[in-house]
């Protein structure tokens, strides 16, 4: 004759059988199922999921197995997982699809058969404003015609930020290694070989950096201060238009250049270190 116990288990549609079956720990395992039909309706219920997921690794393995079980069906812990991927990853991969979207629409000089062609030379003309090669060129002139420690100094102090902006973008560019846009022409010139990578934009970083240290050193006059960051704006959104980079390279790089203006400062070459550097080379 069968127990109480076994008569009441045996009368529940949600009893499901578990490895210790027939023994005192089946009833309980029994008796505290879930039936199948909530189970299933608990599984699409987001909350539940949510509330599952967040369910801590010890706790699924206390159950006995690294996998749920809802009257028999095996779920992954990872679908588990898959159901609340976080507000980070969601904000992240939503800010990347309108990045993607925005910068295809505004890269309207991409080529010569776009929207805006006709102004392509233009924006290469504001391209080659912001290039390394002319910045460089321009700051060593200068610190070999400057004839007063002060302007050596500053002419110093720029081409070393105009080398460290070099190396900075190249790591970062380097380990990103975030492709160009597809509807970029790869006509740049001068180039280092990390240029086909996009994150951040060299360009905007060189502009945001210079157009601080131009603020700080060398042009006070009120319209030209506001020539210098109308020039270093012009020099970030023409990188979009020009389809060499998306907006958030840009906006990264603008950003990352402001910030080294700030390294710069730190690694201010005072003209004692000058004038020792100088008697060295002497
Ligand atoms: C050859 C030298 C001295 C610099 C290279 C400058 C350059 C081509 C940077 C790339 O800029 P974007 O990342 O904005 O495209």
């Amino acid at each position: 004759m069968p127990s109480p116990k076994a008569r009441n288990s045996a009368g529940r549609s949600g009893s499901v059988p578990s490895p210790g079956g027939g023994n005192g720990r089946y009833e309980f395992i029994a008796l505290n199922r879930t039936p199948p039909h909530l189970l299933q309706r608990q599984g699409s219920d987001p909350t539940s999921a949510r509330l599952r997921a967040s369910e801590s690794p010890n706790r699924r393995r206390g159950s006995g197995s690294s996998t749920s079980s809802t009257g028999g069906q095996q779920l992954p812990e990872e679908d588990c997982m898959r159901l609340n991927p976080s507000f980070i990853e969601i904000a992240l991969s939503s800010l990347l699809a309108i990045d993607l979207w925005l910068s295809k629409r505004l890269g309207v000089c991409a080529c010569e058969d776009s929207s805006w062609g006709s102004v392509r030379p233009l924006m290469k003309l504001i391209e080659i404003s912001g290039h390394g090669i002319p910045w460089l060129a321009g700051a060593a002139y200068c610190l070999y015609k400057s004839d007063s420690i002060a302007g050596q100094e500053v002419m110093l102090n720029l081409l070393m930020a105009l080398v460290l902006d070099l190396v900075l973008v190249g790591v970062v560019k380097a380990a990103v290694r975030r492709r160009r846009p597809a509807h970029n022409q790869m006509d740049m010139f001068a180039t280092f070989s990390v240029d086909r990578y996009s994150f951040p934009s060299g360009h905007a970083t060189r502009a945001a950096m210079c157009a601080r240290f131009l603020l700080a050193h060398l042009v006070l006059a009120a319209p030209l201060r506001v020539l210098v960051l109308l020039w270093a704006s012009f020099v970030g959104f023409s990188r979009v238009l020009l389809g060499r980079h998306n907006v958030t390279d840009v906006v990264f790089g603008f950003f990352m250049g402001y910030w080294q203006y700030n390294l710069v400062e730190m690694l201010w070459l005072s003209p004692l270190m000058f004038q020792s550097m100088i008697g060295q080379l002497d």
